[in-house]
Parts: structure tokens; C-alpha cells; sequence
């Protein structure tokens, strides 16, 4: 059933009939100038300003980006702090990786657990379980007196992380104008990256200026203060319009769709469209929800989300894109930079290797404010496709820098590294991180837009769980491949996750810049929807 808004875009797809139709046309002109764009009909609507209203609930979710980012990133500084203020030894390397590792196994735990609470409680609820967790995990940390107990704290900042990370961008997503979608996720990426920056300049503060003993206990109790600061402003923050409808509180609803749209006139008649639009959708979810009950009293109902996520054709192909672009967000090696690229830069011969990993995390950071600009304009798929290519650049150029030194693992640390060299390296790092803060560092955040509202949150949150434990692997095994493949095959070996990633990417992720999130989620339907 489609609204009138959408009849066009619609008719168009229904062309485009065949599952497996997969006329992939990167030259595709650019999105603003193609008439036939998807984008197009999408863009009418809401294409004015960002209201007011939308930049501050995006501020105040925000605010779970820059906790995701600050509780990951402190932990490289927290490690070489630590000494032997806990358990009277000094960490030992298996301390160090269950320390890390406990984090995001926990983040891989929480985030599907969060969006059955994310469908029952709402949206809101969730992002105020995450920020408990955050204090109670901060102060944990902060006063721990063994590694154990340390464990136990970064295990619940893990739970938090999984849900903020899950939640927010679906929060953002739901609420957000979609002609601005894409910023506004995006506006939390820059969070999250904005976080680890902070997270590495307090670390190397401490690490240079402060008490050995208690500045990391500050540095991890720190956490605790935005998080107490969202708890406050989600009292002013509403729940998404979505979940309102499906919670049959419209008139809530129709609310804050209007305050969403701002006072632009255009955009006030939106209202009512964009309202309708959801209103079929909820309705439409019910009624195959009845249909897969029988007489509705079915004591498996919780399975009906997992069988329409897995068994209905375009749910399933969402969310093998969007575990697909996560998977790969983690895979090309990107946190391993995140995690120990103060450890490389050591073994590469910097002096002050705090120092240089800070400029990994700032130049993430800025190639995210430069995503943020372009990403409505220039479309989430072709965006990928214009910056994988150059992350395996990177990657190559890093490898070869690295066997044409002879530098070979990071025991090789005494090896001479020409000046040359090291810079030659450094900056092909550099432009690795920048492409992959252009478009893989984000676009995979902007996942509910392909799911329909009755499998969105379960559908995000096995995404969001397929993150985390590709980052957990990626943390657990960097060391070891250093070791066993050599520094340089390491880095091919992320190279060619790369390239197995482009191909997926171009194969299989359509364009859903500008497109309503009904629109998008109808992209699936007859085939990957790939133009
Ligand atoms: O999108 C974020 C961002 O790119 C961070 O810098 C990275 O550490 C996270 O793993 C990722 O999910």
C-alpha cells in the first residue's frame, strides 16, 4: 500500500521487476542533477532547514556518540597509566586484552538484547538504561581495586556502549527529516569521533602531566559526567513519532512530527503525509502480524519478528546489507589503528607515539565533518564506492612502506626506521583513516533506514551485535597477525577485505540518500533494488 507521495517511486521500482537484476551503474551522473534519482522524490520532502528543534535533540543524542567514543578510545591511555595501582603487579598482556575485549564483548551482548526493549519500552528508555550503565560502570572503574574488578566495570560500560550504539542511530533516524537523515546520523559518528579525540588528549595529559596513580581513575570516571548530564535533558527529548503510531499514541506522535518539520510553511503541510505514511505502515504491520497469529492468541508471537526478518524476502536482504557494511566497518582493520596505533607508532621510531595516535583520531574526526557535509548530497552507496578504493590504497602503500624498511613485526622494534620511512607510513595511514571517516566509518550507522518498522530494531540490533563482534576479533587477533603474518601482510590482509568489500558494496547496497524510511525499506522489495 502506497501513500500518494510515494505512487511515482513506486511505479518506478515496479520496472525494475527482477531479483536478479543487477545493472550497477557507478557512473551514475550525481544525485542532485539526475532526474530519475530516487533521491529526487524523497527531496520535495522536508527539504528545507534543519528546524531548531531536530539540531537540539541531535546535540542531546549526541551526547550517547561522545560516550560510545570517550569509553573506547580512554583505553589505550588508561592501559600505560595503570602501573601497578592494581592488584600491587604490573598488567600482564592477557590483563591487558580481557580488559579491552571485555568491552565490546559486552557491547555484542547487549545491543540485540536492547531492541527487544527498544520495541516493548521505546526508544527513550533504552538511551536512559544506557546512560545507568555508563555512570554505574564509570564509578566502578573508577574506584576498582583489582583487575577483575576492573573487568567487571568495562563489562558494563560494554553493555552501555551496545546499547547507545544501537539506539541512538535508530533514534536519530526515526525522528530525523529525510532530506537530513544522513547529517544527523552522521552528526553522531562525529560524536563518537569527537569522543575518542577527547579521550586521547585527557589520555596524553595524564601520560605527561599527571598522578600516575589516581589520573587514570579520573580519566575513567570522567565518563560518568555527560552521562548524567543526557539522563537530565531526556526529560525535554521525545520518543520517536514512529513508535508513538505503533504504541497508539498518535496525537503524541503527530506532535512531534510538527515540531520535527519546524515552522517552515513547506514543510508544515508535510505533516500529514509523513504522518499517513507511518500510519500505513504500522498498519500494514499489524495486519500480517494477525495473519501470521491465525487467531492472533499465538504463544510464539515473540518469533513472528524473527521469522519475518529472516523469511520475507526484502527483510532479510536489509539485513545482510546492513550486517554486510558492519561487518566491514570493523574488518578493514580500522580499529586496530584505534586500539594500538600508539604501539605502532612506537615500533615505528616517533618519539612521543601518544601524540601521533592523536592524529589518527583527529583526522578521523574531521574527515567525518567533511562526510557529514556531503553525504545527503552525494548518497550513502556512491560515497563507499569513492572511498574504499582509497583505504586500500592506503593500506597497500603501508605494507609495501613497511617490507621496503624491512620492518617486519612489532618484536622488529629495534630495527633503524629511515625518517623517511616512518613518514612515508604515517601518511599513508592517514589517508587510509580519512577515506574510511568519509564513508565506512558512517554510512554502515545509517542501517534502520533499510528495514520496515516491524523488524527495524531487531533487524539493527543483530547489525549492531555483527559490529561488535567483528570488532572484538579485530582487537583480539591485530597482535597476534602482527606476529605471525608480518606487519606488512597484516595490513594487505585488511587491504583485501577491502576490495572483497567494494565488490559486495557495489553488488548489493542501493542508494536510499533522500528517500522517506518507508521509501527506503521499499527499495528491497523486487531484488537489491541496485539501479
Ligand atoms: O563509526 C565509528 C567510528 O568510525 C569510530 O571511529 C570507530 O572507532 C567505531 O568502531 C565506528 O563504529
Amino acid at each position: 500500500m502506497a501513500s500518494q507521495a510515494e505512487a511515482p517511486l513506486l511505479a518506478r521500482r515496479d520496472d525494475d521487476d527482477d531479483d536478479d537484476d543487477n545493472d550497477n551503474d557507478f557512473d551514475e551522473a550525481p544525485l542532485d542533477d539526475d532526474p530519475n534519482a530516487p533521491m529526487k522524490d524523497g527531496k520535495a520532502r522536508q527539504a528545507g532547514r534543519l528546524s531548531f528543534f531536530v539540531w537540539l535533540l541531535t546535540l542531546s543524542a549526541g551526547i550517547s556518540g561522545l560516550l560510545f567514543g570517550y569509553d573506547t578510545g580512554v583505553i589505550s591511555a588508561t592501559l600505560v597509566s595503570i602501573g601497578t595501582s592494581l592488584s600491587n603487579r604490573e598488567l600482564t598482556s592477557l590483563d591487558k586484552s580481557i580488559i579491552t575485549s571485555s568491552t565490546s564483548l559486552f557491547a555484542l551482548v547487549a545491543s540485540p538484547l536492547s531492541s527487544i526493549l527498544a520495541d516493548r519500552l521505546g526508544r527513550k528508555p533504552v538511551i536512559l538504561v544506557a546512560d545507568i550503565l555508563f555512570i554505574f560502570g564509570a564509578i566502578l572503574q573508577a574506584f576498582s581495586v583489582s583487575v577483575p574488578h576492573l573487568v567487571v566495570g568495562r563489562s558494563i560500560v560494554g553493555l552501555a556502549i551496545g546499547a547507545a550504539s544501537f539506539v541512538t542511530p535508530l533514534y536519530l533516524a526515526e525522528l530525523a527529516p529525510a532530506a537530513h537523515r544522513g547529517m544527523v546520523v552522521t552528526m553522531n559518528v562525529l560524536s563518537i569521533t569527537l569522543g575518542q579525540v577527547v579521550a586521547y588528549v585527557i589520555g596524553w595529559a595524564f601520560a605527561e602531566h599527571g598522578n600516575q596513580a589516581t589520573g587514570w581513575r579520573l580519566m575513567v570516571g570522567l565518563g560518568a559526567v555527560p552521562a548524567i548530564l543526557q539522563c537530565l535533558l531526556l526529560f525535554f527529548m521525545p520518543e520517536t513519532p514512529r513508535w508513538l503510531v505503533k504504541a497508539k499514541r498518535s496525537d503524541e506522535a503527530r506532535a512531534v512530527i510538527q515540531k520535527t518539520c519546524g515552522s517552515d510553511p513547506f514543510a508544515m503541510q508535510e505533516v500529514d503525509v509523513i504522518f499517513k505514511d507511518i500510519e500505513i505502515e504500522v498498519r500494514d504491520e499489524e495486519d500480517s502480524v494477525s495473519m501470521g497469529n491465525g487467531d492472533g492468541k499465538n504463544r510464539y508471537g515473540w518469533l513472528n519478528g524473527w521469522r519475518e526478518l529472516l523469511f520475507v524476502p526484502k527483510n532479510r536482504r536489509a539485513l545482510t546489507i546492513a550486517c554486510l557494511l558492519q561487518g566491514l566497518q570493523q574488518l578493514c582493520g580500522f580499529n586496530s589503528l584505534m586500539y594500538f596505533s600508539a604501539t605502532i607508532f612506537l615500533m615505528l621510531g616517533f618519539t612521543v607515539p601518544t601524540l601521533t595516535s592523536l592524529s589518527v583520531a583527529s583526522t578521523n574526526f574531521v574527515f567525518t565533518v567533511v562526510a557529514l557535509l556531503l553525504i545527503d548530497r552525494i548518497g550513502r552507496r556512491r560515497i563507499l564506492l569513492y572511498s574504499i578504493p582509497f583505504m586500500a590504497v592506503g593500506l597497500l602503500a603501508t605494507a609495501l612502506g613497511f617490507r621496503a624498511s624491512g620492518m617486519l613485526s612489532i618484536a622488529a622494534r629495534d630495527t633503524e626506521l629511515t625518517q623517511g620511512a616512518a613518514i612515508f607510513i604515517l601518511v599513508n595511514i592517514m589517508v587510509y583513516v580519512a577515506a574510511y571517516a568519509l564513508g565506512l566509518g558512517n554510512v554502515p550507522w545509517m542501517q534502520s533506514e533499510l528495514f520496515p518498522l516491524n523488524v527495524r530494531s531487531l533487524g539493527s540490533g543483530l547489525a549492531t551485535a555483527t559490529n561488535w563482534l567483528a570488532n572484538f576479533i579485530v582487537g583480539l587477533t591485530f597482535l597476534p597477525l602482527m606476529d605471525a603474518l608480518t606487519a606488512s601482510w597484516t595490513f594487505v590482509l585488511y587491504g583485501i577485505v577491502c576490495v572483497a568489500g567494494w565488490i559486495a558494496v557495489w553488488w548489493i547496497y542501493p542508494e536510499t540518500a533522500g528517500l522517506s524510511l518507508e521509501e527506503a525499506t521499499g527499495l528491497l522489495e523486487h531484488g537489491w533494488g541496485v539501479r
